[in-house]
This record gives structure tokens, sequence and C-alpha cells, in this order.
């Protein structure tokens, strides 16, 4: 999907190297530290930075202080505009300076290649296809308003499976302008029209019933897409209209990486019978200091039983709330194995517009049909061997970057507690991974 400013997990790092002279940056926006070993501070701040860790994580002094800070809240104090870490180079003024990074953004989604990729994702695209097929009656004579509707495909859906009374098929990137061919060549020009521009800037004929959209991006929230969402929400649904998906979870498991791991790691230890080892510590930096966003979760590696970390209702969700989302859980390791990270997915729900009947489900998750979005996983500083019957508590923190406004940082902290049969005293061991 839409391309990754550098989407990383901060690393423990053992040794410090302070060989280089600390350099000063400058603080963008207050961070407040989420864990012992980060550093809070306020926009306006004045850091020196030691140690670039990771590409987002750097071990910086404030004030006598040391800790972790993430780097996309810093900037150099020089005269021309600092480019953030992890964008490329670039010298149109545009993408450096906005925030939402849309002229990227839209750019992609203009191209055939991601809408044919959602189109192909047939768990999806017929998920929303039952959402209207089970409505059809209670859609009748009904206002829809699809935001985002990329080729138009639901907005289709609603007016051959239904009789709506008027469809909004709303589109800023460039593919609008085929959607308007799709809908004349399928007959629905009576009952859908095109807007072509973002949802936020557009005049619409007047409110909807109903406000359909696939917004989901990695790890539910990425691309930040909800935000547009509730904005059209606010502006445009009706009271007591329907939000489809009416709700999000986002879910979490303990799991094994094996085959991820050794492909990465295990490779250094004897390539050609020659002992590369002194390369792992930079393959893990490299390889396990990001989120892998490709992941395919198989059943048998999950360790517990998943569980939804963050719930969502999008009748009531507000933009602030998106700035920062917390979760809990607490694991059972049911076998024995080798936790490896963590893979999280999520759940989005479609309430029928009829009371007591069905609500339908897309599940992104490990016990489903693949779909395009698979699962993210998040690789630990190490495997831990786990016997059955421990504990994984902890927390997850879901907070979006302050100047790049479709990224986000996801930080969990979590314990393994075991007690023996002998009440030997607990046995605990606690990580922090940061993802920018
Ligand atoms: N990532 C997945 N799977 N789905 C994301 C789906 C994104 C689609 O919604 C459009 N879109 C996103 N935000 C807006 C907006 N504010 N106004 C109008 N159109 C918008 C994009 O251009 C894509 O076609």
């Amino acid at each position: 999907m839409f391309k990754k400013v550098d989407d990383s997990i901060r690393m423990h790092q053992e040794d410090e190297d302070y060989t280089n002279p600390p350099e000063e940056f400058i603080g963008l926006s207050d961070f407040t530290s989420c864990g012992s070993d980060q550093l809070s501070f306020r926009a306006g701040d004045r850091l020196l930075v030691h140690t670039k860790t990771s590409a987002d994580w750097w071990w910086a002094e404030l004030g006598g202080l040391c800790g972790y800070v993430p780097s996309s809240y810093l900037k150099q104090d020089v005269e021309d505009s600092y480019l953030k870490q992890g964008v490329e180079e670039d010298t149109s003024e545009e993408t450096s300076e906005d925030p939402w990074q849309d002229e990227e953004y839209f750019g992609s989604y203009g191209t055939l290649r991601l809408q044919l990729e959602m189109l192909s994702d047939r768990a999806r695209t017929e998920t929303y296809r039952q959402v209207i097929l089970t409505n059809s009656a209670p859609l009748r004579g009904k206002v829809v308003m699809d935001l985002g509707c990329g080729t138009g495909v639901i907005s289709l859906f609603c007016a051959r499976l239904a009789q709506p009374k008027a469809v909004y098929a709303v589109e800023a990137s460039s593919i609008a302008e085929h959607t308007e061919t799709l809908v004349r060549q399928n007959g629905c020009e009576e009952v859908v029209t095109v807007f072509q521009g973002r949802a936020e800037e557009l005049e619409l004929p007047g409110t909807v019933d109903i406000l359909i959209s696939e917004w989901m991006g990695n790890c539910l929230l990425f691309e930040f897409m909800v935000e547009s969402v509730l904005q059209a929400r606010d502006r445009w649904l009706r009271e007591g209209g329907m939000m489809w998906p009416s709700g999000a979870s986002l879910c979490l498991v303990p799991c094994q990486a094996l085959d991820y791991y050794t492909e990465r790691m295990g490779f250094w230890e004897q390539p050609y019978g020659l002992d590369f080892t002194a390369l792992q510590s930079l393959a893990q930096s490299e390889f396990f200091s990001r989120p892998r966003f490709s992941h395919l979760l198989q059943p048998e590696d999950c360790l517990a039983t998943p569980c939804d970390v963050i719930t969502l209702d999008m009748l009531t969700l507000h933009v602030t709330d998106l700035e920062k989302l917390r979760g809990q859980f607490t694991f059972i390791v049911e076998k024995a194995g080798t936790f490896h990270g963590f893979t999280s997915w999520f759940r989005v729900q479609f309430q029928s517009l009829e009371r007591d009947k069905t609500t339908l489900e897309l599940d992104t998750g490990p016990y489903s049909e693949p779909t395009h979005w698979k699962q993210t996983l998040f690789m630990l500083d190490g495997p831990i061997s786990l016997l059955g019957g421990e504990t994984v508590s902890g927390i997850i923190l879901l907070h979006r970057n302050p100047v790049w406004r479709r990224h986000m940082t996801v930080t969990i902290q979590w314990r393994i507690s075991s007690t023996e049969e002998t009440g030997n005293c607990m046995a605990s061991i606690l990580y922090l991974l940061g993802v920018n």
C-alpha cells in the first residue's frame, strides 16, 4: 500500500557507542515517555543525541537525564528545512512539508495496481457485497455515502443489489475519472453520483443515512484514513444513521516466527561453512527493527488465544481519541514453544440496518481467509523459550505521529511471569518494543 515512512521497532542496544560527538536536536512536539528507558521532552527543548541506535529511536540527553527518544519528533537546528527521518530526499516543496503526504498517498491510490490489489482481495470485497445484499430491503430509498470509493465497486453493489435513493461515491485520487465511466457502463448513473475530491473539502447534496467506507490500513489505523471517515460522519451522517463498519478491533497474540527468524537471523550462523555471526546484530537492527507488514501467521504458531486489545465504536469515536490509544492484555501460554514476537491484525463489524439481525464481520486474522492486509509481526530483541503455562501480560500503546499524520508509534510493554509449583518467586522479564 502507501509507501511507509520508515516504520521501525526501537531495539534495546546493550553497548552504547559514544565515539561520535553528540548532536543537538530540537523537539518538534511534546513527547511523553511510556517506558522506564524513554526520555520525555517538550516542543522546543534542545536535546543532545548521543547515539542513533536505530532509524527511529535515538539515545539522547536532556537536563542531565538520558533515554530513548523518537527521531520523528526531532529536527536539527539547521537553516533549510530538515527532512524527517525515513522520508526519502525529495526536491518538491510539497512532499517534505505535507504532513499528510497526500500527493504520494493519493498518487499511489490512482494506480490500478493498488485498486486491483484491493478488488482481488476476495474476503474483503465479498464481505462488503454481503453487507449490501443482506441489507437490501432496509436500503430501499436510503441515501448512501461511499467514502474512498476507488473504482466504485461498493457503490455499484448498492445500486445493483438494492434500491437506494442515491449513492454519493467520493474519491480523491485520479481513479475517480474512470469511476464515472464504470458507473455508466454498469447502468447505475441514475443512482450513483461520483464526487472527485477529498471528502473533507466536498459539498454533498445533503445528509446521508449510511456512511460506508473501506478505510482500514495495516494495524487497523495506519494511513489514518479513519480521520477522514470521522470528519465525514460528523458533517454528513444524519442523526441515527449507520456507519459501516460500525465497529473495529485491533487483535494481538504472542507467537512463534521460526521460519522468518531462521531466514533472517539463523542464516548467518554458517553460510557455506563460514561463521558470519558477526553480522547478526546488524541483521537484528535491519530486519527485526521494523514491523513486518506482510506476515502470514500460521494458526499453529499462536502461543495463546488471541485477544482484542483496542475496540472502536465508529459512531462515538472522536478524531482526538486517535492521538493516543491504549490497550491491555494477559495471555496464558497454551503450549511449549519459542516466543519470537507478537502478531497483530484487525476485525471490523457491520451492524444490520434491521434490529436484532446478524452483524457481519471481516476478520483479517490467522484463522480466517487471508486478505491483502495479511498480518503485522513485531519481532522481539531475541527469542525466548516457553514451557507453557506462563503468563504474558502488558499494554499496547498507539501514539499517532504529531508531525506525520498518517503514521503512528506502537509500543508494546510486556512481561512474562511464571511461578513454579514450589512457589518460587515470580520470575519476570520486562522488555520494551516501540514501533514508529
Ligand atoms: N488501505 C485500504 N485497504 N483502504 C484504504 C482505501 C483508500 C481509498 O480511499 C481514498 N481516500 C482516502 N482518503 C480519502 C479522502 N479523505 N477523501 C476521498 N478519498 C479518500 C483513496 O484514494 C483510496 O482510493
